[in-house]
């Protein structure tokens, strides 16, 4: 049995969404999932324990980050990134090639791999798929991830046909590096953009190398939801079905719901507390900026449908209140709310696919949340 495999539970007969379980070094989570970012080794302004509180089973983490502060061999010493920041439950890690696209300007990329500049310090790097491994090797992530290329969108089918083709061999370059390791599960990523053939080819390449996972990369970088929508359902019948399918980057209520219904597993995004952090809230009535007049005097909670710590204990008026004071309690307030919302609203989708109505659950949720809205 490998590190990491999947164990599917059921299909729902109304949607074709599935529910299972991930097992990992550190424990199983249930599937679909939501799972919480914490890039430098700490889910923002959140404990483990209030983590553990709203039922959080996996997070996310990111090589490239802790790669450039505090440094793989600090975390090593500590014992791995599981012991630095006191979390026992499973951990995935990224793998770094998407940040050198999203946060170094100065970079450029051939077959060994990315050279660019430190986007802190400016410092001259270079990211090939043998080093993001040895960095994930060091973090010791139940789930680690491909080195890759997730080009810009949209992009010309020429580049990102050979893009696809050079993921491909790093691919390989990867596994080669992984050789012996048998406690952290590497997961391949497949690209392609929006052309079906690429996606196709990418799959078809990567399930050819048995990953025990795979991610489906480059998305949510600014393509339309239809974009998303098509490009899942040209991209899942070359996926395994004993295999878990991990959509990067994706968080908001509907792309998770209508990514589920679509056959995914797994999903990340830094949503909940990125907006958290700026005062505004996933509610079931839609998304409210907690921090507009409009909630001066409104006494009621984020979202009277919730029973989170925060729901339970504070009002509008009162979040609002520290928000505009820029009180730490506020925004931590706010990020509780919204990871406990998305990681309910999963118990919601595994519920309605234990019931076979994922899909009339779907359509109470946009007309609650406003999305059928014109
Ligand atoms: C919508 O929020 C913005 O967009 C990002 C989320 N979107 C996203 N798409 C991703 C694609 C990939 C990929 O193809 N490969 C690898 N290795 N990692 C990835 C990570 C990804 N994250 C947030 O960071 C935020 O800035
Ligand atoms: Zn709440």
């Amino acid at each position: 049995m490998t590190a990491v495999y999947y164990e599917h539970i059921k299909t729902c007969k109304q949607s074709g969404a599935r529910l299972g379980k991930v097992h990992t070094p550190h424990g199983s989570f249930d599937t679909p999932m939501f799972m919480p970012v914490g890039t430098l080794a700490t889910v923002k302004m959140m404990s483990p324990d209030e983590l553990k509180e709203m039922d959080a089973q996996i997070i996310l983490s990111n090589t490239y980050h802790l790669w450039l502060r505090p440094g793989e061999d600090l975390i090593r010493e500590a014992g791995g990134l599981h012991s630095f920041m006191n979390w026992d439950r499973p951990i995935l890690t990224d793998s770094g090639g998407f940040q050198v696209f999203s946060l170094s300007k100065l970079r450029d990329i051939d077959e060994e791999g990315v050279r660019f500049r430190n986007h802190i310090s400016g410092e001259k790097l270079f990211l090939s798929p043998e080093k993001a491994m040895q960095i994930q090797h060091a973090l010791g992530s139940d789930i680690m991830m491909a080195f890759d290329e997730c080009p810009p969108y949209p992009a010309e089918y020429k580049y990102m046909k050979d893009s696809v083709e050079r993921t491909s061999r790093w691919a390989e370059r990867c596994l080669r590096e992984h050789e012996g390791n048998t406690t952290q599960g590497l997961f391949g990523i497949v690209q392609g953009g929006e052309y079906k053939d690429l996606r196709r080819q990418s799959a078809e390449d990567l399930v050819s190398m048995d990953f025990p996972g795979y991610a489906i990369g480059g998305l949510s970088v600014g393509e339309p939801k239809h974009v998303m929508n098509k490009v899942l359902e040209e991209t899942m019948p070359h996926l395994p079905d004993n295999k878990p399918r991990y959509l990067m980057g994706v968080g908001s209520a509907d792309a998770l719901i209508d990514g589920a219904i679509r056959g995914v597993d797994m999903f990340d995004c830094v949503l909940p507390t990125r907006i958290g952090r700026n005062g505004t809230c996933m509610t079931s009535e839609g998304r409210k900026v907690i921090r507009n007049a409009e909630f001066a005097r409104d006494f009621r909670p984020i979202d009277e449908k919730c029973d989170c710590y925060a729901c339970k204990n504070y009002s509008r008026a009162y979040i609002r209140h520290l928000v505009k004071s820029k009180e730490a309690f506020g925004f931590r307030l706010t990020s509780y709310h919204n990871l406990y919302f998305l990681l309910n609203l999963m118990v919601n989708v595994r519920e309605a696919i234990k019931e076979d109505r994922l899909l009339d659950f779907k359509e109470e949720f946009f007309e609650q949340y406003g999305f059928n809205r014109p």
